[in-house]
């Protein structure tokens, strides 16, 4: 089985791979000048493959070089690009990166490389270690996409291409203990050249994955960007009212909106400042998402006035959400707040709800409606609840 003929020979296979990673390595690396710094790992998902350059320069200098090189530096070098590819994911989706015990295991599998290749030089005692070792680093790297695997296609490739070098270096460790190792790396052994030809796509393949994975994170923080409001985290004025556009395009029967104002904010800007009036709206919105929970959206639309969007929502229902919302709102802050100077917050709110269809009304007639029942809540006296006639 051994004998078996090379389909690919194993040494250009090996310079090629390295060259495609350098290209890689190149485009990752200007795409990490282009990206915001908040997706993380782009700098180690660019000096990966450059290290499995060096290292697959090495493995082909085979014979040239010293075996010290080619052998004991060349499987360091190329364990420790599969910990950066591993350090990028965990920056990516942790946002920090802890590979000591890998980087000590390489150390560990370094002396191990010595010993069997100066010393007592046994091809397959080295495979067998390499092999394993690989094969856990990539189940391990495979294992943290798992734990956050998204709808995203870059993260399965990542975990499909994992797996799959998971496998084959599983399987090459297989072939080692069945005897089919062949008696050096570039022996064209058919299980050797499976493993070189999956090593040399997988260092495409792998930083197309992450161009995708970072891409997509580009794509959503934009995406977040333009519909938020950027003190307070709720949707903006545009995306709240492109929101009541949709729910009412929908011909939905029940619906609701609440227009919410905070009642005499001035006062809180004038008596603790400005950045205590930022503080009070963010906790503010925080407490008001935590009434309206998943039944609807909460937007800011403008200054310390928000507009609740609440599709499938009858009249009874918005006016327990609301009284909800009032009610967490009027909670007192903590002693042990950094708010507790203000006391309290109090708000006013007009509920405008439909049972049966809007009709020919428009989302602008339903805000005004809304409007108007917040005005005559304001008139009455502010700090209470008011439904549109
Ligand atoms: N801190 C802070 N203040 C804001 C922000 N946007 C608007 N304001 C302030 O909110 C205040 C709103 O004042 P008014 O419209 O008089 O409303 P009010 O004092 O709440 O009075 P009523 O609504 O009538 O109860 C103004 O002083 C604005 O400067 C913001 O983003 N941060």
């Amino acid at each position: 089985m051994g004998a078996l003929p090379a389909i690919l020979d194993p040494r250009s296979v090996i310079i090629l791979a390295g060259l495609m990673g350098v290209v890689m390595a190149l485009v990752v690396f200007f795409m990490r000048r282009s990206y915001p710094a908040t997706i993380q790992g782009l700098d180690e998902w660019s000096q990966a493959p450059l290290m499995a350059f060096v290292s697959t320069m090495l493995f082909a200098a085979r014979g040239f070089f010293p075996d010290f090189l080619t052998i004991v530096v060349a499987n360091f070098v190329l364990y420790q690009a599969c910990i950066l590819y591993y350090a990028g994911s965990q920056k990516f989706l942790l946002g920090r990166r802890d590979t000591r015990g890998w980087t000590v295991l390489n150390g560990c599998l370094a002396l191990a490389m010595f010993w069997f290749s100066s010393v007592k030089p046994d091809f397959e005692t080295r495979l067998l270690l390499i092999t394993l070792a690989v094969s856990a680093l990539f189940f391990f790297h495979a294992q943290l996409y798992m734990r956050h695997e998204g709808r995203v296609f870059g993260k399965r490739l990542m975990i499909g291409l994992l797996l799959a070098q998971a496998l084959v270096a599983g399987l090459r460790f297989l072939s080692v203990v069945a005897g089919l190792a062949g008696s050096s790396l570039m022996d064209g052994t058919w299980i050797q050249s499976l493993y070189i030809s999956m090593y040399s796509f997988t260092v495409l393949l792998l930083s197309i994955a992450v161009i995708l994975m970072a891409t997509d994170r580009v794509h959503t923080e934009f995406e977040y960007l333009a519909t938020r409001d950027p003190l307070t985290g709720a949707l903006n004025r545009r995306a709240v009212l492109d929101a009541c556009g949709a729910v009412f395009a929908s011909g939905r029967r029940r619906m609701a909106l609440l227009m919410v104002d905070l009642d005499h904010f001035k006062d809180i800007n004038d008596r603790f400042g400005h950045q205590m009036g930022d503080a009070v709206l963010r906790e503010a919105v925080g407490r008001m998402q935590r009434a309206i929970g998943d039944k609807g959206l909460l937007g800011r639309y403008g200054g310390e006035e928000f507009v609740v969007l609440l599709p499938d929502v009858g009249k009874a229902e918005a006016m327990e959400i609301a009284a909800r919302l009032k009610q967490n709102i009027d909670e007192p802050f903590p002693a042990d707040s950094p708010m507790a100077a203000v006391g309290s917050m109090a708000v006013s709110i007009g509920v405008a709800a439909s049972e049966s269809g809007m009709g020919s009304i428009g989302v602008d007639d339903v805000l005004a409606l809304a409007d108007a029942a917040l005005y005559r809540a304001k008139a009455m006296g502010r700090d209470q609840v008011i439904a549109a006639a």
